[in-house]
């Protein structure tokens, strides 16, 4: 695992950008195509929009195929929608293909989403294992991270699949990759910035006993891919 440390969220996204580009670089070398999961939330707007207005010209974007590593549940246009967020910070400015991204189909019922989203993977992924060359994660003040919430099923769903999942405390479903999905990926990559983040880094980081009952993020070690944490001095100040 490796932890990179920044003074500002500037330089971090710069940084991050530059990680992502380089993994891009290597799996179209490699495969001719880079998939890339996404997270949701807040966190990634600034990298998004850097990615799309800095890189641009660094990669052949028409080789990146886009997932997302949860959804909420509610329609595409709903400003909670995470693919809406991306879609305004990154596909927009990329001019990405439809049929290049991969959004959450949220029209239909919570399971029967999550069914649909693990087919369209296993489609694009030939029937093969899904392994994703890169996932992008971020970690709620909860240490929630995708949408593996604390004390909710998927912290101990061990299947490596996507799953509708109810979030007592958000009362809404959730539809998410698990943590044996994400962990099988090459390549894993936590932003995680902010004071607020500062008490579940700690856990997630320091903790020798895990509790990923409590501390979800905890589940993330991929089997063979790397782990790298992106994170700014705010969030780290109770690391030992
Ligand atoms: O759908 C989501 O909200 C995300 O996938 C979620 O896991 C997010 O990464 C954390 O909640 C952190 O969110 P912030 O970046 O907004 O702090």
């Amino acid at each position: 695992m490796n932890l990179l440390i920044y003074k500002t969220l500037e330089e971090l996204n710069e940084d991050l950008a530059d990680y992502v580009i380089k993994i891009a670089e290597m799996s179209i070398e490699e495969n001719d195509r880079f998939n890339f999961v996404l997270t949701g939330g807040n966190s990634p707007k600034a990298l998004y929009q850097f990615l799309a207005k800095e890189c641009k010209d660094r990669i052949d974007w028409e080789k990146v195929y886009f997932f997302f590593g949860d959804e909420r549940n509610v329609p595409a246009t709903d400003e909670n929608y995470n693919g809406l967020m991306a879609k305004r910070n990154l596909f927009d400015e990329l001019g990405t293909a439809e049929d290049h991204i991969f959004y959450v189909d949220t029209t239909l019922a919570p399971e029967k989403a999550a069914i649909e989203y693990k087919k369209a993977l296993d489609k694009h992924f030939n029937g093969n294992d899904i392994v994703f060359d890169l996932i992008l994660l971020g970690m709620g003040d909860d240490a929630h991270t995708a949408s593996i919430f604390p004390h909710t099923t998927l912290v101990k769903d061990e299947e490596a699949t996507v799953a509708a999942v109810f979030v007592e405390k958000l009362n809404t479903y959730r539809i998410s990759l698990t943590a044996p999905l994400i962990n099988k990926a090459d390549n894993v990559a936590f932003l995680v910035f902010g004071e607020n983040k500062a008490e579940a880094l700690k856990h997630v980081i320091n903790d020798t006993e895990k509790n990923v009952d409590t501390y979800p993020s905890q589940l993330i070690n991929p089997y063979d891919g790397k782990l790298t944490w992106f994170v700014d001095e705010a969030a780290t100040k109770l690391l030992d």
